[in-house]
C-alpha cells in the first residue's frame, strides 16, 4: 500500500523490521453478514486505487437474480456450490491489486475454508467483526438476505465464529459508528483511519512502535490494570500524558474470549493511537495467569492466545522466557511487524545482576528471537541499582534493545519502556511502581534531567497563550522547565538566546517564521514547502538547531476532524484563506493535502480573492 494524502499517517517512524504481506497482495475481507465487509473494501479499494470484487455481485450478475430469489427456487446447496466456484476463480485470478469482499457464507464449506487459508499465506485474510446485537439488528430488518437455513442469525453467528478465525491472518473490529446510515464510502473517517492503521502496520509502511534507540530518549509504558479497558475511557487523556505505550495486561481482563479481546483492543484503538502490548503475566511473574501445567491442551491454549494477539495486529507482545519454547518459537516465526519482548524474571530477588545466570539468560533471550530483552529483579538496597547499571552496560551496545528493571522501593529507572502506573489505574502492575509523573520528578533531582528554557519569539506576542498551555503542560507531567514570550524587534536579537546552555526550543511566530531560516543547520522537508518554521529545537550533539513546522499538521487534523460525509473534500471544494503570511502557506500546504484544489486567498491589500498560483516551493498548484 502506498502512503497517500488519503492515508493520514500515525505518530511513530517507520519500522526496521521484516514484512511478511506485499504491498500488492490482494486484501480478502471475510465475516458474518452485516458486520461491514462491503463498506470497508469500498473504502479501501478507493483508497489504493484497485479494484473492488465482491463475491455476491459476482453470484449476481453471473445469475441475474437476487440471491434470496435463487436460494428460494434452488435451495441453499445449490448456491453455495456456486458461491465456492466464484470464490476459487476470484481467488486464483487475482493474487494482488484487488479487495476481494465475500458472502458472510463463504466459510460454511470446509473446500472454501482450505482456499482461504492457503490464500492468507500470501495475500491478507481479514476476519471483520462489529458488535453482536447492532449486526444481529440489522440482519432482523434487512429484507433482502434469504432466510437462514434450520437456525438463527445469531446461532449461524456463533457457529461461523470460529471458521472465520481458522481462515483468516488479522482481524478487525469495526466498530459500530453511532451515526444515521451513511453512504458506504463516507462511513466515518474513524473507522477509516483505525482500518488504514491496521494496513499501514501489517503493510509495514507505519508499524506504530516507540523509537527505543536513542540513548537520550527515555519511554514509558502505563500499565492498563483494569479488567475491561472501557473503564479507562473516560480517563484516557489523563492516562495518556507523557506515555507512549498501553501494556494490555490481559490475565487482568475478566476474560480471555478471543472476541472479547478484540474488542478491548478496538476499544482502545478508537481512543488512542498510542501502540499496544500485549501482556499476559503468569502467577510466578505477579500475574493472575494460572502457571501452565505442562499439559499438550495447556500448552495449545497458550499459544493460540497469542497466535490471536497477532491477529489483531498488537505492536507489541510480552513473552516469559519461562513459557514453553514450542509457544515462544511458534509467536517469533509468525510474529510479521509485531515486536517480541522477552521477558526473565525473578521476583523472588535472588539473581544477581552481575551474576553469569542474569548473562546467560540474557544471551538465551536474544537467540530465541526477541527484539527486546526484558530483565526484571527486585532491589533490595540502593547497590542493586548499580549493578543493573552496570550489567546494562555490558549489553547496551548490542543490536538487541534492553529493558533492565529493578523492583520495589529501591528501584532505578530505566531507558526503555519503563513500566510506570498512574493514580486513576486500580491497581499498580509490580511492586514499587511509580508514576510517570514521579519519575520525572525523580529525573530532575537526580540532576538526569537538567531544567531547559523554552519560548516564543515574535512581536506583538503579550497576547499569546503559548506560556499558559506549554506550562500547564510541564507542570501537569513533573518536568523542571519554563516557558517564557520573547519578544524582539529585529531576528538578530534572537541569536544570543537560541546559543544559551540551556535553550530547550521555542515557537515562532509572526514575524519570524521566515527570517529564522538563516539562523537554523537544518529545516524539515515541510517546513522547506511551506517557507515557514515555527518550531524551533536544538539538535542533539549540539550540531546547531532544527526547524519544523506544526502549523500544516495542527490544520490538517482540525480540517479531518470536520470532514463529514456531508461535506467530503471534492473537485468543487473551494477554500478561503484570510491573510498571506508564513500561516497562510501552511495552511495552503494543509489544504493541498486533505485534496482541496480551488484555493482563494486575501491579503490585507486585496479587495477581492485572489486565486493562489503556483507556490510554496512549485509543490502545489492552485
Ligand atoms: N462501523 C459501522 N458502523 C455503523 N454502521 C455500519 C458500520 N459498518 C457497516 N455499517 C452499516 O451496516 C450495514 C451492512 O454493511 P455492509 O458493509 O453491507 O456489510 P457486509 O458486507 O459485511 O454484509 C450497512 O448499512 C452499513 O452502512
Ligand atoms: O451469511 C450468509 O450466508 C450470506 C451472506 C450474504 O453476504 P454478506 O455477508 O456480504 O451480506 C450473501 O452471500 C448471502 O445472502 C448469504
Amino acid at each position: 500500500m502506498q502512503p497517500s494524502a488519503s492515508i493520514p499517517s500515525s505518530r511513530a517512524p517507520s519500522p526496521t523490521n521484516a514484512t511478511r504481506y506485499s504491498r500488492q497482495a490482494s486484501i480478502v475481507l471475510i465475516g458474518m453478514r452485516g458486520v461491514g465487509k462491503t463498506t470497508l473494501a469500498t473504502i479501501a479499494a478507493k483508497a489504493l486505487g484497485w479494484q473492488l470484487l465482491d463475491t455476491d455481485l459476482v453470484f449476481e450478475q453471473q445469475y441475474q437474480t437476487s440471491i434470496a430469489d435463487f436460494v428460494a427456487s434452488r435451495g441453499w446447496d445449490a448456491f453455495r456450490q456456486i458461491e465456492s466456484d466464484i470464490l476459487h476463480a476470484l481467488l486464483q485470478t487475482h493474487l494482488t491489486g484487488k479487495v476481494i469482499a465475500c458472502g458472510g457464507g463463504v466459510v460454511e464449506l470446509e473446500r472454501n475454508r482450505s482456499l482461504l487459508q492457503s490464500f492468507r499465506s500470501h495475500g491478507l485474510v481479514i476476519h471483520v467483526l462489529r458488535e453482536k446485537d447492532a449486526v444481529l439488528d440489522y440482519i432482523r430488518a434487512s429484507t433482502h438476505f434469504p432466510p437462514f437455513y434450520h437456525e438463527s442469525a445469531k446461532e449461524a453467528w456463533d457457529r461461523r465464529e470460529k471458521f472465520f478465525r481458522d481462515c483468516c491472518s488479522f482481524e478487525f473490529v469495526s466498530l459500530t459508528v453511532p451515526v444515521p446510515p451513511a453512504p458506504r464510502d463516507t462511513l466515518s473517517s474513524l473507522s477509516r483511519t483505525i482500518f488504514f492503521r491496521l494496513l499501514r502496520f501489517v503493510h509495514g509502511v507505519d508499524t506504530n512502535k516507540v523509537s527505543v534507540g536513542h540513548r537520550s530518549r527515555r519511554s514509558y509504558s502505563l500499565s492498563l490494570t483494569f479488567d475491561d479497558v472501557t473503564q479507562a475511557i473516560p480517563k484516557i487523556e489523563d492516562l495518556s500524558l507523557g506515555i507512549d505505550l498501553w501494556e494490555l495486561r490481559t490475565d487482568l481482563l475478566s476474560s480471555l474470549d478471543p472476541t472479547f479481546l478484540a474488542f478491548q483492543i478496538a476499544i482502545l484503538r478508537r481512543h488512542s493511537p498510542l501502540p499496544i502490548l500485549f501482556t499476559l503475566r503468569t502467577a510466578r511473574h505477579g500475574g493472575r495467569f494460572p502457571d501452565l501445567p505442562n499439559d499438550e491442551t495447556a500448552v495449545g491454549n497458550l499459544n493460540s492466545l497469542f497466535r490471536h494477539a497477532l491477529r489483531l495486529g498488537v505492536e507489541y507482545i510480552d513473552l516469559e522466557v519461562t513459557f514453553p519454547p514450542s509457544v515462544f518459537a511458534d509467536i517469533v516465526s509468525l510474529k510479521g511487524n509485531t515486536t517480541v519482548i522477552g521477558m526473565y524474571s525473578d521476583i523472588s530477588g535472588t539473581i544477581s545482576w552481575t551474576g553469569l545466570q542474569t548473562k546467560q539468560a540474557y544471551d538465551k533471550i536474544v537467540q530465541m528471537g526477541a527484539d527486546i530483552v526484558k530483565m526484571v529483579n527486585v532491589a533490595r538496597s540502593f547497590e542493586d541499582n548499580l549493578s543493573l547499571r552496570q550489567f546494562v552496560a555490558t549489553v547496551e551496545r548490542n543490536p538487541t534493545p534492553i529493558m533492565a528493571i529493578n523492583l520495589g522501593p529501591e528501584a532505578t529507572l530505566n531507558h526503555v519502556l519503563s513500566p510506570v502506573s498512574h493514580p486513576l489505574v486500580p491497581r499498580v502492575s509490580s511492586p514499587g511502581q511509580i508514576s510517570f509523573y514521579e519519575t520525572q520528578k525523580i529525573l530532575y533531582l537526580t540532576g538526569l534531567l537538567p531544567a531547559k528554557k523554552y519560548y516564543v519569539f515574535g512581536c506583538p506576542i503579550a497576547h499569546s497563550m503559548s506560556p499558559t498551555l506549554h506550562n500547564t503542560a510541564f507542570a501537569t507531567l513533573g518536568l523542571p522547565h519554563a516557558y517564557e514570550l520573547k519578544e524582539t524587534l529585529t531576528v538578530e536579537e534572537l541569536s544570543e538566546v537560541i546559543a544559551s546552555a540551556n535553550f530547550g526550543g521555542a515557537s515562532v511566530t509572526i514575524p519570524y517564521k521566515r527570517d529564522i531560516i538563516p539562523l537554523l543547520q537544518h529545516v524539515s522537508r515541510h517546513a522547506k514547502i511551506i517557507g515557514a518554521v515555527n518550531t524551533i529545537s536544538p539538535i542533539p550533539g549540539g550540531a546547531g538547531y532544527s526547524g519544523d513546522n506544526t502549523d500544516w499538521r495542527a490544520i490538517k487534523t482540525c480540517l479531518l476532524r470536520y470532514l463529514t460525509p456531508a461535506n467530503a473534500v471534492t473537485s468543487t471544494t473551494t477554500a478561503l484563506v484570510l491573510g498571506a503570511g508564513g500561516t497562510s502557506r501552511a495552511t495552503l500546504y494543509a489544504l493541498h493535502q486533505v485534496g482541496v484544489i480551488n484555493i482563494l486567498y486575501t491579503t490585507a491589500r486585496d479587495e477581492k480573492p485572489r486565486r493562489s498560483r503556483a507556490s510554496l516551493s512549485g509543490s502545489i498548484r492552485c
